[in-house]
């Protein structure tokens, strides 16, 4: 099949390459020149594990191209995937101004049948939305179809290629069943295609991330009201999730959920019940309770340090949002790093993939180390905020010898408690 993907960010460089890896044609736009560029000259602009082998394969096998052209994008693909941003607005909703302003070029360039598939997270009504912008600039045929993607950024390859299910919103039955054929050869053991109208699919992808938002939430309130009664927060999270009504999970407990999508998708679902007028006190409540967990760990350290962390050097291990992703897109690390920038302590960080992208953010207001124990020599103390495979297993005697006092906040739950009191190292961590 023909395809162009408008978009080529964190779903749709891996909805391009993943349709030509399954033996379509892809022509993937983007307007950041930039990019394109390096796309064309063989260049993958973000690290998604497994990402380049795909791509450059399927470049080689002229499956898979870039343009900064929707004409030409247009001129080429039979279905037109949307992957466009849609993030929080100042009052908690979803910016559409970048599927408005595609889909408004879409109804000027479109010359013959398309399938307009929308693959970005959005509110009720876009589907909707999209066929009116189209339907008033031509009179050309075409139908929209609401395909919310769920792939999860560091799995995004595995997640495209093997979905557990995928959603097809729409009204039109040709639309439907070309869809089915687009992604049949993607499920596998049975998986199963839902087909939908359009606003059950938009809420579908909503109430999904909040689902999960809300577990997590749910386990860093236990994880928080284990360490005021003195219990592990370890031993009540595997009990729990051996009943498979509750599951394994999404139980972990941590410094908080961030990331390109639950901040944001919480907050427009809420504002899309205010605007119904329904209040989703559950997510209200989860909203509140993950700002106050992203910082849980700074009273600790404040307290550790008698309130005194000014000049305090602070070596920080991890700080993109999760592992194998270099995605700092409200990544907790950075909630726990300017409130230490704000009492004055020097920050040395390190992350395998994410530096270059904190660095544009916060240039020389930070210290970036080589590696991971580049940063903790002279350290007062180590704040850990990603889980990391590299941080799991350290060498402890190592870190020992390097920092000032061995004291290390872990925001992820990575040691072992009774370990770290044998090796003489002050831990923290949560609700254990
Ligand atoms: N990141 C994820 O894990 C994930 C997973 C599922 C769904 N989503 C949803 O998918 C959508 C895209 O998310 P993302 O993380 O890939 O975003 P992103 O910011 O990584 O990528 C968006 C891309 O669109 C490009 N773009 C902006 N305006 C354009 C225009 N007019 N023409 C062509 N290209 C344009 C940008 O340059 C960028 O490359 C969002 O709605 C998001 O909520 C994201
Ligand atoms: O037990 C857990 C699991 C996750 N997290 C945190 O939750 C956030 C999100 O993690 P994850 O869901 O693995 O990553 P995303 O790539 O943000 O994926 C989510 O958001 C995507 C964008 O909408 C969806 O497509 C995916 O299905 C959904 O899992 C991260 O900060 C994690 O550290 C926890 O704190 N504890």
């Amino acid at each position: 099949m023909h395809i162009a993907v408008v978009g080529t960010g964190y779903v749709g460089l891996v909805t391009g390459t993943c349709l030509a890896e399954m033996g379509n044609s892809v022509i993937c736009i983007d307007n950041d020149e930039d990019k394109v560029n390096r796309m064309k000259s063989g260049e993958v602009p973000i690290y998604e594990p497994h990402l380049n082998i795909l791509f450059e394969r399927n470049i080689k096998a002229k499956r898979l191209r870039f343009t900064t052209s929707l004409e030409e994008a247009l001129d080429f693909g039979n279905i037109v995937f949307l992957a466009l941003p849609t993030p929080e607005k100042k009052d908690g909703s979803a910016d559409l101004s970048y599927i408005t302003k595609v889909v408004q070029d879409i109804g000027d360039l479109i010359e013959d049948y398309k399938v307009i598939v929308n693959k970005s997270t959005v509110p009720v009504g876009t589907a909707k939305l999209v066929k009116e912008i189209i339907s008033k600039r031509t009179s050309v045929d075409f139908d929209v179809v609401s395909n919310p993607e769920f792939l999860r950024e560091g799995v995004a390859v595995d997640d495209f290629l093997r979905p557990e299910r995928v959603v097809i919103g729409s009204s039109s039955q040709k639309a439907i069943e070309i869809m089915k054929r687009l992604f049949k050869p993607y499920l596998r053991n049975n998986n199963p295609i839902f087909v939908m109208d359009e606003a059950s699919a938009e809420i579908t992808k909503y109430a999904s991330n909040s689902f999960l938002a809300t577990k997590i939430t749910f386990m860093n309130e236990i994880a928080n009201f284990c360490e005021r009664v003195g219990a592990n927060v370890d031993m009540v999270r595997t009990a729990m999730g051996a009943d498979q009504r509750i599951g394994k999970q999404f139980l972990y407990p941590g410094i908080g959920y961030g990331g390109a999508c639950f901040p944001k998708d919480l907050k427009a679902l809420h504002k899309l019940g205010k605007d119904y007028g329904y209040n989703f006190a559950v997510l209200d409540a989860v909203i509140k309770v993950n700002e106050k967990q992203k910082v849980i760990l700074f009273p600790s350290m404040e307290s550790y340090f008698k309130n005194d962390l000014k000049a305090k050097k602070i070596a920080v291990w991890g700080l993109s949002f999760k592992p194998e992703t270099d995605d700092i897109r409200e990544a907790p690390s950075l909630y726990m790093i300017d409130e230490l920038l704000k009492k004055g302590s020097k920050i040395n960080a390190f992350d395998p993939e994410a530096i270059p992208n904190v660095r544009r953010k916060y240039g020389n207001k930070l210290q970036y180390g080589k590696d991971m124990y580049d940063v903790v020599e002279g350290a007062d103390a180590l704040l850990i905020c990603t889980e990391w495979a590299i941080f799991r297993n350290p060498n402890f005697e190592r870190i020992k010898s390097l920092m000032n006092v061995a004291v290390i906040f872990d925001g992820r739950n990575l040691f072992d408690t009774i370990e770290m009191k044998e090796l003489g190292i002050y831990y923290q961590s949560i609700g254990r």
